[in-house]
């Protein structure tokens, strides 16, 4: 069963609807509660999701070198305004003693980690640590480009802003070489 109220969402787009000064009544939004409803259950899923489930998903595999799956699309919903920022995520990791996870599962956890009320950075760390937790590599790193549309069509308004966080964990945090390795990588 879902855990997301939509009745209390669909009360409250028509409050919101009421208050910018439209008809919640008028026929073109009428279904728009409903809708919101939806597309907020569907966005903000990841909520009830733990990134770490994913990495329980582990092949005995003598790979001690780099895995890196890049531009793994993504969508999330700034928590200051609830608009979308969107963009890539690449995650980089060097596993040890055998564990190596499933590939998909690395875009599971970007997808899970970003289906909240979220902030680009605390994104980029939490995929990072869950890593580390529960896949023990040797390191780990993580690239998110992201353009915030709080940042285009409001505020400050500056269409093509990249915002690029990263978070580097484990033996990657000492060598630069390998970073730079990965961020040219991630480039190519
Ligand atoms: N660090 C960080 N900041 C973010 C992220 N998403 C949005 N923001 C910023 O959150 C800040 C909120 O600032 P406030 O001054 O409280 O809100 P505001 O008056 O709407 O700010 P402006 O966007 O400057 O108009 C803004 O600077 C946004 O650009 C994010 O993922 N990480
Ligand atoms: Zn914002």
């Amino acid at each position: 069963m879902s855990k997301v109220n939509r009745a209390q969402i669909e009360e409250a787009v028509r409050l919101i609807l009421e208050a910018v000064g439209d008809d919640p009544n008028r026929e073109g939004v009428l279904d728009t509660p409903k809708r919101v409803a939806k597309m907020y259950e569907e966005v903000f899923q990841g909520i009830h999701q733990d990134p770490r489930e994913y990495f329980e998903t582990i092949f005995s595999e003598d790979h001690e070198e780099l895995v890196l799956v890049k531009d793994i699309p993504f969508y999330s919903m700034c928590e200051h305004h609830l608009v979308p920022f969107y963009g890539k995520a690449h995650v980089a990791y060097i596993p040890r003693n055998g564990r190596v996870t499933g590939l998909s599962k690395l875009a599971r956890a970007v997808e899970a980690v970003a289906k909240r009320p979220q902030l680009q950075e605390r994104i980029t760390s939490t995929v990072a640590d869950a890593m580390m937790e529960k896949l023990e590599p040797h390191g780990v790193m993580i690239v998110v480009e992201a353009e915030h549309m709080c940042m285009t069509m409001r505020g400050v308004k500056k269409p093509g802003a990249k915002t690029v966080t990263t978070a580097v964990r484990g033996t990657l945090a000492e060598d630069s070489q390998a970073r730079a390795e990965i961020l040219s990588l991630i480039k190519q």
